[in-house]
């Protein structure tokens, strides 16, 4: 059982060598209950050995890996796996069964009863975009290759472990098709909760779905911190060469929408929203908003412990204006229309991709702002 002060994975000096290749050098890591942790790093560097090691694919010459304080290979590692998904870039969906079967293969080692695994496989299934109608009785040869890999995670969500090891799991798609499924994996609910150990070696995909990132080079981690220090506080030349062909794109994704206009106003459907710093110990980028009028609730400034940020929920209209369309939702399936989380990148994404746009600033406005935000984040960094 998780305890609320134990990392879920724990990783002990970890080493591994295939013959003469060390590929894994003295590695230790931990993951908190709830964490997103990108392994990225070169070809070769190890990142799938090193995943490999956490559910016992690959037993390590020395170090341990203990997951809920309990070491690994106290445990068999059949039952061992069932508590954590794996999804791979190959998929591996069993090519004889249908999509509904192959997700309800683990379910059914666990004994699940077969009304429950049919209802949550139709839940899967509907989360993933592939209504079940339609998709439940093909086969996977049937499929498309992102339809494949969204099978591929829902099997591995079926059992609903508490853990998920993915390997590339966008890796065989095209760019757009895995951009918006990146999107879907980031806003599927059922993945805020769990531990997720990914490893990717595009650079983009770390930055927009960490929660940390480990760089790794040639077995040996070269940093291990949130996106924003690894891109403003590179611990050595190999991380700042490793990211500085693409610097705008990741400061695009790492900049949030607190960030740039923290210590500004801004006006919305006439109200007047005042971002104000609200620093912290644990990083440069808080900010509360206060409203101006009294019947425009902006309610949801609630404390995520997790992330320790303000987040704006939601943006309540009274009376409701029609042109004011919901763009996402929260938890409780509230509309959200942005928060003081939503990235620069996504934020432009917003405006330059809808025909209404409920952002209360432009693109010209957004890119001065943010210019001025990344001065500061530099400045912040280095003092
Ligand atoms: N079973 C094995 N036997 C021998 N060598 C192996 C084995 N598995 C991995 N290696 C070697 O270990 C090194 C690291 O491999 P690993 O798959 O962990 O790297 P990676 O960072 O995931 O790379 P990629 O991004 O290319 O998948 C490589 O040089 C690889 O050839």
């Amino acid at each position: 059982m998780p305890q609320p002060d134990l990392p879920v994975i724990r990783a002990t000096q970890l080493r591994k060598s295939f013959g003469p290749h060390a590929v894994v050098q003295g590695v230790s890591f931990e993951v908190a209950a709830g964490e997103t942790l990108v392994l990225l790093g070169p070809s070769g560097c190890g990142k799938t050995t090193l995943l490999k090691l956490l559910n016992r694919l690959i037993e390590p010459d020395s170090g341990t890996v203990e997951i809920n304080g309990l070491d690994v290979r106290e445990q068999r590692p059949e039952v061992l796996r069932r508590g954590m998904g794996y999804v791979i870039q190959q998929v591996g969906l069993l090519p004889h069964y249908t999509v509904a079967e192959n997700i309800a293969v683990v379910p059914r080692l666990l004994g699940h009863a077969p009304a429950a695994i049919a209802a949550r496989t139709e839940a899967l299934l509907t989360r993933l975009h592939l209504p079940p109608a339609r998709y439940a009785g093909q086969l996977p040869a049937q499929l498309s290759g992102g339809q494949q890999q969204r099978v591929g995670l829902a099997r591995a969500l079926a059992a609903d472990p508490p853990i998920i090891l993915l390997d590339e799991p966008f890796g065989a798609l095209d760019p757009i098709t895995r951009a918006s499924i990146r999107r879907e994996f980031r806003e599927l609910e059922e993945l805020k909760t769990k531990t997720v150990v990914l490893v990717t070696h595009d650079v983009t995909e770390a930055f927009e779905l960490a929660d940390r990132i480990m760089l790794l080079d040639g077995g040996r981690i070269q940093q291990l911190g949130t996106p924003r220090e690894l891109l403003f506080r590179p611990a050595n030349d190999f991380v700042r060469r490793f990211f500085a062909g693409e610097q705008l794109a990741l400061q695009l994704r790492t900049l949030t929408l607190g960030d740039v206009f923290a210590g500004r106003t801004l006006e919305i459907e006439g109200l007047t929203l005042d971002f104000e710093p609200n620093r912290t110990d644990s990083g440069p980028n808080q900010v509360e908003i206060k409203s101006s009028k009294p019947e425009i609730e902006l309610w949801g400034t609630e404390f995520e412990p997790k992330r320790t940020e303000f987040r704006l929920n939601q943006v309540i209209i009274d009376p409701p204006t029609s042109d004011f369309e919901p763009k996402r939702t929260d938890s409780e399936g509230q509309r959200v229309d942005f928060t003081v989380h939503t990235t620069v990148h996504e934020a432009l994404e917003a405006l330059t991709g809808a025909a209404t746009s409920t952002l209360p600033f432009t693109v010209a406005q957004l890119m001065a702002a943010f210019g001025e935000a990344l001065q500061r984040e530099e400045a912040a960094w280095k003092g």
